[in-house]
């Protein structure tokens, strides 16, 4: 079978050395596979690259044996729903002067050429799932707080009934209780819709909760291991 995403000997420099290179790996539907490593390794950089939001140095990036740089801007755009981008600070992807209501409502409804507040009415049961109630999205996102955003964000992006997202750091803002709650409802949801993810985290602990598989990015070096060995690994790095 197909993987959902392949990245083949995928490089990055800014013109001042690799950020990473000859990062190979694949995704299958419904997989979550991690990105670890240090800050300033490159995973923010990569999950860009992966979603063709920005350009790669070499190698090439193939979805649903596509090649996401060979795409038309048109088909890029049929695209979009399909590969969606989770960030770690959500209140950035919703318009501050929007009422939530709209904000979570505008990307399908724009994908399918329908009123916003028609959308709306479709998307109570997904607003029920992660467990905000309806009246909170008559709010602006500075009237959240940021484990509430983040919510409302996998609400605009869940709509879309996306088949892989990126999800950056996703709860590294949030405590650690609201960090749980939210990585659980993100399992739940991609089980439901059989959703793939790349999950990009610093903490080892959060890609063992996650990852089925996890890709290390290290010094100019990739290794992709299963969960035992990461945890092997991880053990030796808090030694
Ligand atoms: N647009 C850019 N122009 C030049 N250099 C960049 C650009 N974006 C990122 N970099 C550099 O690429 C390197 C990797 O950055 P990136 O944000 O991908 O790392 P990261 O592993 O996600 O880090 P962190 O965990 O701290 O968020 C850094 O040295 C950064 O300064």
């Amino acid at each position: 079978m197909q993987p959902l995403l392949s990245a083949e000997c995928l490089s990055k420099n800014y013109g001042h050395g690799d950020i990473f290179r000859d990062v190979s790996f694949t995704v299958d539907a419904g997989e979550t596979i991690g990105l670890f490593g240090m800050s300033g390794s490159g995973k923010s950089t990569l999950g860009r690259c992966l979603i063709g939001l920005e350009r790669l140095s070499d190698g090439r990036v193939l979805f649903e044996g596509a090649e996401v740089s060979k795409l038309s801007e048109r088909r890029l755009r049929e695209l979009r729903p399909a590969m969606q981008m989770l960030f770690q600070h959500p209140e950035m992807s919703m318009d501050p002067r929007m009422r939530l209501c709209d904000s979570v409502a505008e990307p399908l409804a724009y994908h399918e050429g329908r009123e916003r507040s028609d959308v709306f009415s479709d998307l109570l049961p997904l607003i029920a799932a992660v467990g905000l109630r309806p009246d909170q999205f008559s709010c602006y996102p500075n009237q959240l707080s940021g484990g509430e955003i983040q919510r409302a964000m996998m609400v605009k992006i869940y709509s879309l009934s996306p088949k892989l997202i990126i999800a950056d750091e996703p709860t590294s803002m949030l405590d650690m209780s609201v960090q749980a709650q939210i990585l659980g409802l993100m399992k739940n949801l991609q089980k439901k819709n059989n959703t793939a993810c790349v999950f990009i985290s610093h903490d080892p602990q959060v890609m063992l909760a996650m990852c089925d598989r996890i890709g290390v990015l290290g010094e100019k070096t990739f290794r992709v291991m299963n969960a035992g060995e990461f945890a092997g690994y991880a053990a030796d790095l808090s030694v």
